[in-house]
């Protein structure tokens, strides 16, 4: 029997993370290589592999079919993220992934980008702009929007989620960041400590295409100085517990402000386990209300495949 990764040997990787959702990266900018699901699930298991939460594969967009469809509108977007979740499936966004994965361009000497500049991403999500800060990137994630718009406007809620810890099922609504979360609100530290993610919740309904969960606990007080506090752990589609998922903060702050009401402000800071990332409201230049995710990008190694 062939090892998954006997095609791979002798190719260069990194290894970096953001807030601690970590990825293992590779650089294919003329789309030479074709990583099966297999390959994906053995280079980020965490015994047997190099480990990750996923893997990012840096193509220039012109090499995939997805790329090419983007180019159409949006000529400034050289580089596609081609993300993969840790067991082999595909999703369409990765909010920690799209930081690392500029910063990994830049290591690699694949873009200049100074502190201020921009960058054009290409995802499966869509276009994505990340510009460089001095403590990290800020990336424009592009509008949000409900999975079950009726019902969240009827009830608040569109859907019951049980998880291992949680006495009783829990209401929870269900937005679409470029791909799907469902987020529970809990009534505190406690029960958001006590909630067992070794075991993944059920969503009933589940979103056509999945759902990632978040439990999220609003601060006491939600609002200080006019920003809006939440902590949060996820359940991620395709992986698992992780210590972070910048798209499923951006849902949780989005939930979380449409329970709070007109009142509640447009920034955000939410706390997961591996660190804190900042979440923004703004209207964007089509008209409707863009998120921005914020948070730090680290790589920590790089190698070639033995
Ligand atoms: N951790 C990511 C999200 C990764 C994809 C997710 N598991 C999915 O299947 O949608 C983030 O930082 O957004």
């Amino acid at each position: 029997m062939t090892e998954p990764h006997a095609s791979l040997t002798g190719m260069r990787f990194s290894k970096g993370h953001g807030t601690g959702n970590d990825f293992v990266l590779l650089a294919d900018p003329d789309g030479d290589t074709q990583i099966s699901p297999e390959q994906v699930a053995f280079l980020c298991d965490r015994h047997r592999g190099i480990g990750g939460d996923g893997l990012i594969r840096a193509v220039r967009s012109m090499h995939l079919p997805e790329g090419v469809a983007l180019l159409a509108g949006n000529p400034g977007a050289e580089w596609f993220m081609d993300y993969r979740n840790a067991d082999g499936s595909l999703s369409e966004m990765c909010g920690n992934g799209v930081r690392v994965f500029v910063h990994f361009l830049i290591e690699q000497g694949l873009v200049v980008l100074h502190p201020g500049d921009e960058l054009t991403i290409g995802t499966r999500g869509g276009v994505k702009v990340v510009a460089r800060t001095g403590y990290g990137y800020r990336v424009d994630m592009g509008p949000w929007e409900f999975i079950f718009p009726d019902k969240a406007a009827e009830r608040g809620m569109d859907s019951l989620v049980e998880a291992a810890g949680l006495a009783v099922a829990r209401p929870a609504l269900s937005v679409d960041m470029g791909n799907p979360h469902t987020v529970v609100a809990l009534a505190d530290a406690a029960e958001l400590e006590g909630t067992n993610l070794n075991q993944a919740p059920s969503v009933t309904p589940v979103p056509p295409h999945g759902t990632n969960v978040e439990f999220a606990v609003p601060a006491e007080p939600l609002v200080r100085d006019d920003v809006g506090h939440i902590s949060m752990r996820v359940h991620e589609r395709g992986v698992g517990e992780t210590l972070s998922c910048g798209t499923g903060a951006c849902a949780a702050a989005a939930t979380t402000r449409f329970w709070a009401g007109a009142d509640a402000p447009d920034t955000w800071e939410v706390t997961v386990p591996g660190g804190v990332v900042g979440v923004r409201f703004f209207p964007g230049l089509d008209g409707r209300e863009h998120v921005e995710l914020s948070g730090p990008a680290i790589i920590v190694a790089s190698g070639v495949l033995s």
